[in-house]
Protein backbone atom coordinates (compact mmCIF):
# COMPACT_ATOMS: atom_id res chain seq x y z
CA UNK A 1 0.00 0.00 0.00
CA UNK A 2 1.04 3.41 -0.63
CA UNK A 3 0.29 6.09 1.68
CA UNK A 4 0.91 9.86 0.94
CA UNK A 5 0.83 11.42 4.30
CA UNK A 6 1.54 15.26 5.15
CA UNK A 7 1.05 17.30 7.99
CA UNK A 8 -2.02 20.25 7.77
CA UNK A 9 -0.69 23.72 7.01
CA UNK A 10 -2.80 25.47 9.86
CA UNK A 11 -2.98 22.17 12.62
CA UNK A 12 0.58 20.33 12.16
CA UNK A 13 -1.19 17.50 14.41
CA UNK A 14 -3.73 16.80 11.56
CA UNK A 15 -2.70 14.77 9.31
CA UNK A 16 -3.63 14.33 5.61
CA UNK A 17 -3.77 10.80 4.43
CA UNK A 18 -3.90 10.04 0.84
CA UNK A 19 -4.08 6.37 0.24
CA UNK A 20 -2.86 5.45 -3.64
CA UNK A 21 -5.40 4.45 -6.24
CA UNK A 22 -4.69 1.35 -8.54
CA UNK A 23 -6.57 2.69 -11.77
CA UNK A 24 -7.31 -0.03 -14.41
CA UNK A 25 -10.21 -0.06 -17.44
CA UNK A 26 -12.86 -1.12 -14.95
CA UNK A 27 -12.39 1.96 -12.55
CA UNK A 28 -9.77 1.83 -9.58
CA UNK A 29 -8.58 0.16 -6.29
CA UNK A 30 -7.47 1.96 -2.68
CA UNK A 31 -6.57 0.34 0.64
CA UNK A 32 -8.04 2.87 2.53
CA UNK A 33 -6.78 1.65 5.71
CA UNK A 34 -4.06 -1.14 6.21
CA UNK A 35 -2.77 -0.80 9.67
CA UNK A 36 1.25 -1.92 8.63
CA UNK A 37 1.35 0.99 6.16
CA UNK A 38 -0.06 3.43 8.59
CA UNK A 39 2.59 2.28 11.47
CA UNK A 40 5.31 2.48 8.68
CA UNK A 41 3.94 6.41 8.00
CA UNK A 42 4.14 6.91 11.85
CA UNK A 43 0.30 6.03 12.66
CA UNK A 44 0.16 3.48 15.50
CA UNK A 45 -3.75 3.97 16.71
CA UNK A 46 -5.90 0.73 17.32
CA UNK A 47 -9.29 1.97 15.84
CA UNK A 48 -12.16 0.27 17.48
CA UNK A 49 -15.26 1.94 16.43
CA UNK A 50 -16.65 2.69 12.64
CA UNK A 51 -19.15 5.21 12.01
CA UNK A 52 -20.94 6.27 8.73
CA UNK A 53 -23.42 9.11 8.46
CA UNK A 54 -25.67 10.47 5.69
CA UNK A 55 -26.68 14.17 5.42
CA UNK A 56 -29.33 14.64 3.07
CA UNK A 57 -28.71 17.81 2.58
CA UNK A 58 -26.14 20.30 1.63
CA UNK A 59 -25.80 22.77 4.04
CA UNK A 60 -25.87 20.06 7.33
CA UNK A 61 -23.48 20.89 9.76
CA UNK A 62 -22.80 17.98 12.38
CA UNK A 63 -20.01 19.60 15.31
CA UNK A 64 -17.96 20.75 16.62
CA UNK A 65 -18.04 17.06 18.72
CA UNK A 66 -15.26 15.23 21.25
CA UNK A 67 -15.34 12.79 23.55
CA UNK A 68 -13.75 14.23 27.00
CA UNK A 69 -10.88 12.11 28.67
CA UNK A 70 -10.56 8.80 29.90
CA UNK A 71 -12.74 8.19 26.44
CA UNK A 72 -10.90 10.93 24.10
CA UNK A 73 -10.66 9.52 20.03
CA UNK A 74 -8.66 9.67 17.53
CA UNK A 75 -10.48 9.83 14.25
CA UNK A 76 -9.66 8.86 10.70
CA UNK A 77 -12.62 10.72 8.49
CA UNK A 78 -13.14 10.33 4.64
CA UNK A 79 -15.89 10.72 2.69
CA UNK A 80 -17.69 8.53 0.75
CA UNK A 81 -20.39 10.66 -1.47
CA UNK A 82 -20.27 14.17 -2.18
CA UNK A 83 -18.27 16.92 -0.96
CA UNK A 84 -17.90 17.82 2.77
CA UNK A 85 -16.09 20.68 4.18
CA UNK A 86 -14.24 19.31 7.26
CA UNK A 87 -13.39 21.52 10.12
CA UNK A 88 -10.67 20.68 13.14
CA UNK A 89 -10.43 22.61 15.91
CA UNK A 90 -7.60 22.86 19.00
CA UNK A 91 -9.18 22.59 22.42
CA UNK A 92 -5.93 21.94 23.88
CA UNK A 93 -5.54 24.20 26.86
CA UNK A 94 -2.50 25.52 26.44
CA UNK A 95 -1.91 24.98 22.87
CA UNK A 96 0.36 28.10 21.00
CA UNK A 97 -3.08 26.75 19.12
CA UNK A 98 -5.53 26.76 21.12
CA UNK A 99 -8.76 27.60 19.26
CA UNK A 100 -7.06 27.54 15.26
CA UNK A 101 -8.75 25.97 13.42
CA UNK A 102 -8.28 24.11 9.90
CA UNK A 103 -10.94 23.64 7.18
CA UNK A 104 -9.99 20.95 4.50
CA UNK A 105 -12.78 19.29 1.34
CA UNK A 106 -13.13 15.64 1.77
CA UNK A 107 -14.42 13.95 -1.31
CA UNK A 108 -15.55 10.74 -2.52
CA UNK A 109 -13.70 12.19 -5.97
CA UNK A 110 -10.09 13.24 -3.59
CA UNK A 111 -10.29 9.69 -1.42
CA UNK A 112 -8.51 11.95 1.12
CA UNK A 113 -8.34 11.11 4.85
CA UNK A 114 -8.05 13.36 8.16
CA UNK A 115 -6.41 12.12 11.28
CA UNK A 116 -7.73 14.34 13.94
CA UNK A 117 -5.82 13.58 16.86
CA UNK A 118 -7.41 13.53 20.56
CA UNK A 119 -7.82 17.01 22.07
CA UNK A 120 -9.50 18.72 18.92
CA UNK A 121 -13.26 19.27 17.95
CA UNK A 122 -14.53 17.85 14.83
CA UNK A 123 -17.25 18.72 12.46
CA UNK A 124 -18.44 19.20 8.79
CA UNK A 125 -20.74 21.15 6.56
CA UNK A 126 -22.01 18.98 3.63
CA UNK A 127 -21.82 21.48 0.26
CA UNK A 128 -23.64 18.58 -1.72
CA UNK A 129 -27.09 16.57 -1.00
CA UNK A 130 -26.69 13.00 0.14
CA UNK A 131 -23.26 13.51 2.10
CA UNK A 132 -22.06 10.05 3.27
CA UNK A 133 -18.63 10.00 5.78
CA UNK A 134 -16.87 7.06 7.30
CA UNK A 135 -14.92 7.37 10.13
CA UNK A 136 -12.91 4.76 12.28
CA UNK A 137 -12.38 6.33 15.99
CA UNK A 138 -10.33 4.72 18.61
CA UNK A 139 -12.44 4.98 21.42
CA UNK A 140 -16.14 3.20 21.59
CA UNK A 141 -18.68 5.87 21.90
CA UNK A 142 -19.02 7.39 25.51
CA UNK A 143 -22.21 9.37 25.71
CA UNK A 144 -21.25 10.22 29.02
CA UNK A 145 -18.29 11.66 27.58
CA UNK A 146 -19.94 13.26 24.59
CA UNK A 147 -18.70 16.89 24.35
CA UNK A 148 -18.66 19.45 21.48
CA UNK A 149 -18.54 23.20 21.02
CA UNK A 150 -20.67 26.15 19.73
CA UNK A 151 -20.26 26.33 15.97
CA UNK A 152 -20.72 29.51 15.67
CA UNK A 153 -18.22 30.23 18.34
CA UNK A 154 -17.28 34.12 17.30
CA UNK A 155 -13.83 33.09 18.98
CA UNK A 156 -12.97 30.19 16.62
CA UNK A 157 -14.66 32.21 13.89
CA UNK A 158 -15.57 29.65 11.14
CA UNK A 159 -16.56 30.83 7.65
CA UNK A 160 -19.38 28.40 6.80
CA UNK A 161 -19.91 27.76 3.42
CA UNK A 162 -23.37 28.77 3.42
CA UNK A 163 -25.57 31.68 5.37
CA UNK A 164 -25.48 30.78 8.99
CA UNK A 165 -29.63 31.04 9.39
CA UNK A 166 -29.84 28.53 6.22
CA UNK A 167 -27.29 25.78 8.16
CA UNK A 168 -28.94 22.23 9.24
CA UNK A 169 -28.02 21.48 12.75
CA UNK A 170 -29.58 19.00 15.24
CA UNK A 171 -31.05 20.68 18.54
CA UNK A 172 -28.37 19.60 20.54
CA UNK A 173 -25.48 20.87 18.84
CA UNK A 174 -27.47 24.31 18.47
CA UNK A 175 -26.87 24.14 22.60
CA UNK A 176 -23.21 23.47 22.40
CA UNK A 177 -21.34 26.16 24.55
CA UNK A 178 -18.91 28.31 23.84
CA UNK A 179 -15.22 27.40 23.70
CA UNK A 180 -14.26 29.09 26.66
CA UNK A 181 -16.85 27.18 28.83
CA UNK A 182 -14.82 23.61 27.89
CA UNK A 183 -11.38 24.38 28.27
CA UNK A 184 -10.98 23.34 31.40
CA UNK A 185 -10.27 19.59 29.92
CA UNK A 186 -6.94 17.75 30.60
CA UNK A 187 -5.68 16.27 27.46
CA UNK A 188 -3.51 13.22 27.83
CA UNK A 189 -0.16 13.58 25.82
CA UNK A 190 -0.46 12.00 22.72
CA UNK A 191 0.28 8.83 21.91
CA UNK A 192 0.60 6.76 18.66
CA UNK A 193 2.00 9.52 16.55
CA UNK A 194 5.47 8.50 15.91
CA UNK A 195 6.44 11.61 13.20
C1 LIG B 1 -21.37 9.37 17.79
C2 LIG B 1 -22.36 8.22 18.07
C3 LIG B 1 -23.72 8.48 18.11
N1 LIG B 1 -24.58 7.46 18.36
C4 LIG B 1 -26.02 7.75 18.39
C5 LIG B 1 -26.46 8.83 19.36
C6 LIG B 1 -27.63 9.45 18.66
O1 LIG B 1 -28.82 8.71 18.94
C7 LIG B 1 -27.33 9.30 17.18
C8 LIG B 1 -26.77 10.55 16.52
O2 LIG B 1 -25.68 11.02 17.31
P1 LIG B 1 -25.05 12.43 17.06
O3 LIG B 1 -26.13 13.45 16.90
O4 LIG B 1 -24.02 12.68 18.12
O5 LIG B 1 -24.35 12.20 15.64
P2 LIG B 1 -23.33 13.17 14.87
O6 LIG B 1 -23.77 14.57 15.05
O7 LIG B 1 -23.17 12.68 13.51
O8 LIG B 1 -22.00 12.96 15.73
C9 LIG B 1 -20.75 12.80 15.10
O9 LIG B 1 -20.35 14.06 14.57
C10 LIG B 1 -19.06 14.08 13.99
C11 LIG B 1 -18.77 15.50 13.57
C12 LIG B 1 -18.01 13.48 14.83
O10 LIG B 1 -16.86 13.90 14.88
C13 LIG B 1 -18.39 12.22 15.55
O11 LIG B 1 -17.41 11.85 16.51
C14 LIG B 1 -19.74 12.30 16.15
O12 LIG B 1 -19.71 13.18 17.27
O13 LIG B 1 -26.39 8.23 17.09
C15 LIG B 1 -24.13 6.18 18.57
O14 LIG B 1 -24.94 5.24 18.80
N2 LIG B 1 -22.80 5.91 18.51
C16 LIG B 1 -21.89 6.89 18.26
O15 LIG B 1 -20.64 6.60 18.21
Amino acid sequence: MTLIVTSDDALPEVLHVLPARHTDGRGWFSETYNRSAFFAAGIDFEFVQDNQSRSEKAGTVRGLHFQKPPHEQVKLVRCLQGRILDLVVDIRPGSPRFGKFTAVELSAINGRQLLIPAGFAHGFCSLDDGCEIYYKVSAHYAPQSDAGVAFDDPEIGIHWPFPTDSLILSDKDRRLPALKDCSDLVWPAAVGLNR
